[in-house]
Order: C-alpha cells, then sequence, then structure tokens
C-alpha cells in the first residue's frame, strides 16, 4: 500500500476506487466500506484506496474536546493495508480544506487529486466548510464528473449501529468482549517494555511493562485476561492496568505476566490484546494479599486459556 501524507505528494497515480471517511478502528462498519471498495476496484481494474484526515477534524474546530483515537495513524495503515487497499491518502486537515466548498473539495480533490472513478462512504459522512457536503452532494457531483457513489447503510449488530463512539464507550467501560464483536478484533495496546519497581520477579510474578497515553482511548483500571504478541508469537498472559495502589503511587501504565515463559523484555515491542476484564484494581493490605490475589486472578486466566487451547 502506497500511502500519501499530503496532497502535494499525491502525483502519479491511476485512476480510484475511494472509501471516505475517518476509519478510527476500523471496525465491523467500516470493513463493509473498505471490502466492498477493494473489490470494486478489482472489478474495474482500477486502485483501491482510503481517503483520512491525518488529526483529528473536531481539533480544528472550537469549543469540541479533544477525541481521543481508538487506533494510532500507523495501526489503521497496517489493518487498512492488510485489507487489500492500494493508497492511502493520509492529509492533513487544514484551514484550506475546513472553509473548501463541498462543490470544490470534490472537483479539486476528489477528482483532480485522486482521479476518483468511483467512491463508498457511510450514510452519515460529511465535509466541506460547515459539513455541508452530503452523500447526496457527492451523488450530484458525481452526474457532473463521471463518478459513482455507494452509501452504506448503518450497519448494526444487536441492532444498534456500530460506530467509533460507542467503541469508545465501551473501551472506556472494559467491556472488551463487546469491543471484539463491534470491532471485529480485540482491543489491543502495543509498546516498548519499560523498567518498574523490578518487584514482580520477587513475589513469583514478573510482569512486562508498557506505558499508556491517556491522549488515546483506553481500557479502566482493572485485570484482564489477555494475549501477549512479542516477536510474532502470541502468548497467553494476564495483565494488569493501573496504578498499582499497594505499592506506591504511580502513573497508569498495564503489565502482563506471560504464562510459561521467563525471558528478559526491557526495550523489546509487545503487544497485548484485551479479551475480558475480571475485577477492579484494588489497594491491599501489603504484599501478602497481593500476591494471593494475583494467584487467585492467574488461576482464572489459565483456566481461560486452557479452554481456548491457547495454553
Ligand atoms: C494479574 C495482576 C493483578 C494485579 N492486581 C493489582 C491490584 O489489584 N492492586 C495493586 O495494587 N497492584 C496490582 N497488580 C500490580 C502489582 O502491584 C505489580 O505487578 C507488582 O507491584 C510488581 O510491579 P513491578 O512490575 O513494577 O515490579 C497486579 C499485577 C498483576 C500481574
Ligand atoms: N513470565 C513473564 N511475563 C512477563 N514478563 C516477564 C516474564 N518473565 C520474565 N519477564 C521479564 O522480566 C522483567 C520483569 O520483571 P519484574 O520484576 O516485574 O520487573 P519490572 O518491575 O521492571 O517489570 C521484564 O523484563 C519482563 O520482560
Amino acid at each position: 500500500m502506497k500511502i500519501f501524507n499530503s496532497l502535494e505528494e499525491v502525483n502519479g497515480i491511476q485512476p480510484t476506487v475511494v472509501a471516505l471517511g475517518n476509519f478510527d478502528g476500523v471496525h465491523k462498519g467500516h470493513q463493509q466500506i473498505i471490502e466492498r471498495t477493494v473489490r470494486s476496484a478489482q472489478d474495474m481494474g482500477l486502485k483501491s484506496a482510503v481517503f483520512t484526515f491525518s488529526n483529528h477534524t473536531r481539533t480544528l474546530l472550537k469549543n469540541l474536546p479533544a477525541v481521543k483515537n481508538i487506533l494510532y495513524a500507523e495501526e489503521k495503515a497496517k489493518i487498512i493495508e492488510t485489507m487489500g487497499i492500494d493508497y492511502m491518502f493520509n492529509i492533513p486537515f487544514t484551514n484550506d480544506i475546513l472553509t473548501m466548498s463541498p462543490e470544490d473539495f470534490i472537483k479539486d480533490i476528489l477528482v483532480d487529486k485522486f482521479k476518483i472513478r468511483e467512491a463508498y462512504c457511510g450514510f452519515n459522512y460529511s465535509f466541506g466548510y460547515k459539513a455541508k457536503g452530503t452523500p447526496e452532494v457527492l451523488m450530484h457531483e458525481g452526474l457532473k464528473h463521471g463518478f459513482g457513489i455507494h452509501v452504506q447503510e448503518p450497519y448494526k449488530i444487536d441492532n444498534i449501529i456500530v460506530s467509533s463512539t460507542y467503541i469508545r464507550n465501551l473501551i472506556a467501560e472494559g467491556d472488551m468482549e463487546r469491543c471484539m464483536k463491534f470491532m471485529g478484533r480485540m482491543y489491543s495496546i502495543g509498546g516498548e517494555v519499560v523498567v518498574g519497581n523490578k518487584l514482580g520477579r520477587t513475589i513469583g510474578f514478573p510482569t512486562s511493562n508498557i506505558m499508556i497515553d491517556e491522549t488515546m482511548a483506553t481500557p479502566p483500571n482493572g485485570v484482564y485476561i489477555t494475549y501477549c504478541t512479542y516477536n510474532g508469537v502470541k502468548y497467553p498472559s494476564v495483565t494488569n492496568v493501573g496504578v498499582k495502589p499497594t505499592v506506591g503511587i504511580y502513573n497508569k501504565n498495564i503489565e502482563t505476566h506471560i504464562f510459561n515463559f521467563d525471558r528478559e523484555l526491557y526495550g523489546k515491542q509487545i503487544r497485548v490484546e484485551f479479551i475480558k476484564r475480571t475485577r477492579e484494581e484494588r489497594k491491599f493490605s501489603g504484599i501478602e494479599e497481593l500476591s494471593k490475589q494475583i494467584e487467585s486472578d492467574c488461576i482464572m486466566a489459565k483456566a481461560y486459556h486452557r479452554e481456548k487451547g491457547s495454553l
């Protein structure tokens, strides 16, 4: 997949079928749009493309609180790439674009820059000055410029419309199983293993610690059944998200104890996938009580992994 990080970089491309949207989380609804885009491009001998803004459009619009993203731009690009997309237009949302009329946006960007032949978007896609651009405007302009437009109807699960906002709320509530159902993929956090208190190994539960980026959507403090991927291998693990109130005052981080594993991972990249939250993080009377609880957390997590055949 070729990624274009500005409009100026977009040159010498083949005609395209473009999926339009922010695609944060690349959830089940997004996947419908992207899959259709890929299929249609293959059928028509065109290139498939995704057009997103690299910064959240709300950050330029005043008085709107910053939205926490589900995925980093690189993670989003990787997922989209595996779905078979040829080009990703990852364009900064600037004041110039903000003030563009929907008609200019379509002509200058979609038609002239992206050589669009077909467009796929969600039922609530909006663009252009004061978000006046709608799927109806795209249809009207498409007739003029000779491209087709396909509007994805609301994609529902359990009669709820799948949306990035709904998924952000599921993450904030720690409902990882539902998150998996709506996103079509486990919620995960990746990062570099950092040094902790070096206490874990002394109580029999060494953990690999990674920092949490609070600008991103993060799960609440608590204990989770997880997988930990290191070096391309997926290991069953159990994870604490929180501030370790029993042993001191720390920044929120995540630490995962990998079953049947004994390797130093400082400085290495790991990714933790969240299956299920099992309890809240608590302040125990001391290390002894904490260790006993961690032991039963491990028993519960191991039983789950055994049942799933991953241990
Ligand atoms: C499964 C699991 C559950 C945990 N639950 C708690 C908890 O409820 N309260 C708490 O203060 N710390 C909890 N911890 C964090 C421990 O305090 C921490 O792992 C220990 O202090 C070692 O930290 P270190 O990695 O910085 O050496 C938990 C850790 C694990 C692995
Ligand atoms: N089973 C395991 N699960 C997770 N990390 C492990 C495991 N065995 C060894 N490690 C490694 O041991 C170190 C963690 O030990 P610990 O005493 O908890 O130190 P820290 O407080 O620095 O996390 C990390 O480098 C981690 O990668």
